[in-house]
């Protein structure tokens, strides 16, 4: 790692915090070195929705609420942040800040991953399957909504005066992870203004190779390379908490994307573990080792993490952009639950959806299709559907979006899924590579859904297995960083700590991978090409709205 261990203090404990700052809320743990979890605390901050598609959160807000959970935390694990030998960050992905470097002041809210509005310029990015496959070869991304460079250079065309003030170094542009850990570290009293390669590789502006921005690409994108944090690896001492701030003096020692923390914390350090997160959104990543793979089937490229000194590990991708969002809908639009702990016994007091699909196609579809012109859809719908057979539908949405990425994971891959071939876009080709999901591991806070995670395993074909600490996000970050100040020795000594905690088998006799399935791509054929012109004109405000040949076009 890239600091020897720190000398062992005798008699006292050793911890670490990690802050898990997400799509909803923003959490804080305290472990151990045995990695028990010692103290925890969570704030869930405001979602505005201004307009249709448009997600923004405050980022002052996301700060105030990182520093309250380090306090209660802290307090209620019964230890100062002089206990602490590290603490690490980890984060939603994508969502971009642009803020002040004289007074530490967002220009314009914070806007978040799900977002749409670069719809338009995403697509001028890249106009044609050529283009899109260009960026593809470097960024390992195709141009999409998604990402966080797009949305920086739309902040800094918006904000009256904001592209000059950029080009004059007056502003500070990032993710997350870069505008807590610059809170952090001072702020405006020097704090350090960095990200990590995980992160950096979510922007569409990084090099997967080189792990350095592409001035080429951020040209074309419209991002000032001045305005960019440096990019570091995902766990090294970065700077140390301010002598004000909730971490006074703490060496700041890591920084990753969610997913890819979650990677971590779930021990996935071999070629071909899976892990799947269901929070927000769901995302499945694989492990692939010391090179990127090229997915031919939808899939993002990534960076796993970086370790350090180590050279980086790389990972394929599927996120589905609706997975708990869905069960939040359900409750505060459609008041079908009146809490979220109430949608199990629903679902599973029906023994199926009664043949009603659900398409949660709120921003489009994310992988394997890569469709912003999908709109969500109910079908199937007849006399006998009720409130019951809705909510297990949409239970059983997050189960076959999952599949269909597994599916694409097991094409890319060249190997079985497990589960027999589907008509689905990544139907399994070969058999037999070190890369076929055998199991899933996961975590998030639909884990929690008992009954959900027995149908993924119905659906997959594949046991399910959630770890002890479902916190593996916050674990992971928290793994990093021990690891970057010497608290634990390597990945082996992580390995260890990792703990079964509930694993679901595949029930034979389930319609899911079979009937079912097939009914999913039916119900998914009838959410696309919902977004013409006409219908959304204002999905970016200097272009005219995509035709849905435009979008045809786009598909990757
Ligand atoms: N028992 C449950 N059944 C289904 N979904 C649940 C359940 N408990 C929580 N969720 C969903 O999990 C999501 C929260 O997970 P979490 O990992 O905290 O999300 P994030 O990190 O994206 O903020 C919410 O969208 C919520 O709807
Ligand atoms: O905050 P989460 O857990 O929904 O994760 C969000 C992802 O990082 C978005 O890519």
């Amino acid at each position: 790692m890239v600091t020897p261990p720190s000398a062992p203090r005798p008699g006292r404990d050793r911890f670490v915090a990690a802050i898990d700052q997400g799509t909803t809320s923003t959490r804080c743990l305290v472990l151990d070195e045995h990695a028990v979890v010692r103290g925890s605390a969570q704030l869930e901050h405001a979602q505005h929705y201004p307009q249709p598609g448009w997600v923004e959160h405050d980022p002052l807000e996301i700060w105030a609420n990182t520093a309250a959970v380090v306090g209660r935390a802290l307090a209620t694990a019964g230890v100062e942040a002089s206990d602490l030998v590290a603490c690490g960050v980890a984060n939603q992905r994508e969502t971009a800040v642009v803020w002040e470097h004289a007074t530490g002041r967002p220009v314009h809210p914070a806007v978040v991953w799900q977002d749409t509005r670069t719809e338009a310029r995403c697509r001028r990015l890249a106009p044609t399957p050529e283009a899109v496959e260009r960026w593809r070869a470097v960024t390992g991304l195709p141009p999409s909504t998604y990402f966080a460079g797009p949305k920086i250079a739309w902040i800094l065309d918006h904000v009256d005066g904001a592209r000059e003030r950029a080009e004059a170094g007056e502003l500070l542009a990032g993710t997350v992870d870069s505008w807590l850990v610059w809170n952090l570290t001072g702020g405006v009293d020097g704090g350090v203004h960095v990200t990590d390669v995980t992160n950096a590789s979510r922007t569409l502006l990084m090099d997967l190779r080189s792990l350095s921005w592409s001035a080429e690409l951020a040209d074309e994108t419209g991002v000032p390379l001045r305005v960019l944090p440096e990019i570091r690896s995902s766990a090294e001492v970065y700077g140390h908490g301010h002598r004000t701030g909730p971490l006074a003096g703490v060496p700041v020692a890591a920084a990753l994307g969610d997913q890819h923390a979650a990677l971590v914390g779930q021990a996935c350090f071999e070629p071909g573990s899976s892990k799947c997160t269901y929070g927000t959104g769901g995302f499945l990543l694989t492990n692939t080792g010391d090179r990127p793979v090229r997915s031919r089937h939808g899939l993002l490229t990534t960076v796993a993490y970086q370790l350090g000194a180590e050279p980086p590990t790389y990972a394929l991708e599927g996120s589905v952009a609706v997975a708990g969002s869905l069960i939040h809908w359900l409750r505060d639009r459609l008041e079908l639950v009146r809490d979220v702990s109430e949608v199990e016994s629903l679902a599973g007091s029906v023994d199926d959806s009664g043949g009603a699909y659900f398409v949660p196609a709120f921003s489009g579809l994310y992988a394997p299709r890569w469709r912003p012109d999908a709109r969500g859809t109910i079908t199937g719908l007849t006399a006998y559907t009720g409130r019951a057979h809705l909510v297990r539908a949409a239970l059983e949405a997050t189960c076959f979006q999952t599949r269909e990425v597994a599916d694409a994971m097991a094409s890319d891959t060249g190997a079985v899924s497990g589960a027999g071939s589907g008509p689905g876009p990544g139907a399994a080709a070969g058999a037999g590579s070190a890369l076929g999901l055998r199991e899933l591991r996961v975590d998030g806070g639909m884990v929690a859904n008992s009954l959900l995670m027995q149908l993924q395993a119905d659906t997959l074909q594949v046991p399910v297995v959630a770890p002890e600490v479902v916190e593996t996000t916050a674990v992971g970050a928290a793994f990093a960083a021990g690891l970057a100040v010497g608290l634990w020795r390597d990945r082996d000594e992580l390995r260890e700590l990792w703990r079964t905690g509930r694993r679901w088998e595949p029930r034979t006799d389930s319609d899911l991978p079979t009937t079912r399935w097939r009914e999913w791509h039916r119900a998914v054929d009838r959410s696309l090409g919902w977004v013409a012109t006409e219908q959304h004109p204002a999905a970016d405000d200097d272009t005219a709205g995509p035709t849905v040949d435009d979008l045809a076009k786009e598909r990757v």
